[in-house]
């Protein structure tokens, strides 16, 4: 069967599929992870691979960069192909001074600058938030693993050049830890269709300081919270 972004047979995606901004992350993951992993969709270059991690089905697909493309592929998965969680797995600059280069953050909620609730017609303002059970298997899953792993708020922005230079610190002032750009639609699509979602970050880049990995680190060495993740996609399965 075929949607507008998602040429795949219907039973094509696992459960859970691990969600990447980058196509040749998840290119990366299917290939260094994922038994047998077959190319499920190509189009648009967005590689969407399912093959299985210690034996349980897993999927790993691009979701291309901000909200909505995110908000495409996401809602597409969800109401097309039976996805109940996805896991997005990506890169975020640091803006609480707590944070370090390489180190992972779950987003437990997502304050957002994106338009996208307007949609939804609410009297009022929208909280994006994470599935609890996947943010806390995510959180069991770290520990069993020895790996730290650390919660709180993203922000979602639109902007990656932003024209306001105090923007991130007026966010960091309310506790935001990290700035990527997808989160905050991934929860509103996953709320909207009593779906799952929750979205990691590893950090690539210190926004307040310059320091940042390479595109070719991002790519291909952010393996810890790849192996949260799919550690979380394993324990998820039984659910
Ligand atoms: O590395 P990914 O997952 O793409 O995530 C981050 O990187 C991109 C910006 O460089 C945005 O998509 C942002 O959310
Ligand atoms: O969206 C993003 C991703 C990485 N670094 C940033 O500063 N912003």
């Amino acid at each position: 069967m075929a949607t507008a972004h998602i040429a795949a047979e219907k039973g094509a995606f696992a459960k859970t599929v691990l969600m990447p901004g980058d196509p040749l992350r998840s290119k990366f993951i299917a290939e260094t992870f994922l038994e047998n992993p077959v190319l499920v969709n190509n189009v648009r270059g967005v590689q969407g691979y399912t093959g299985t991690y210690k034996g349980v089905p897993v999927s790993v697909m691009a979701s291309g960069m901000g909200i909505p493309s995110i908000g495409i592929y996401s809602y597409e998965l969800y109401s097309f192909f039976g996805v109940e969680n996805i896991i997005r797995i990506g890169s975020a600059g640091a803006i609480s001074d707590k944070l370090q280069l390489r180190d992972i953050v779950a987003g437990m909620s997502s304050h957002t600058n994106s338009n996208f609730a307007a949609q939804y017609n609410l009297p009022g303002t929208y909280a994006p938030t994470a599935d609890y059970t996947l943010l806390s298997t995510a959180v069991e899953s770290a520990k069993d693993l020895g790996l730290d792993l650390k919660v709180g708020p993203l922000l979602s922005s639109d902007t990656f050049y932003d024209d306001d230079e105090e923007a991130l610190h007026k966010w960091a002032k309310m506790g935001a830890l990290a700035v990527e750009m997808e989160s905050a639609g991934l929860y509103m699509n996953a709320a909207r269709l009593g779906k799952r979602a929750l979205a990691m970050v590893t950090i690539s880049d210190m926004p307040f300081t310059g320091e940042a990995t390479t595109p070719e680190e991002r790519q291909n060495t952010f393996t810890q919270m790849m192996e949260i993740a799919l550690e979380t996609a394993i324990r998820m399965d039984k659910l």
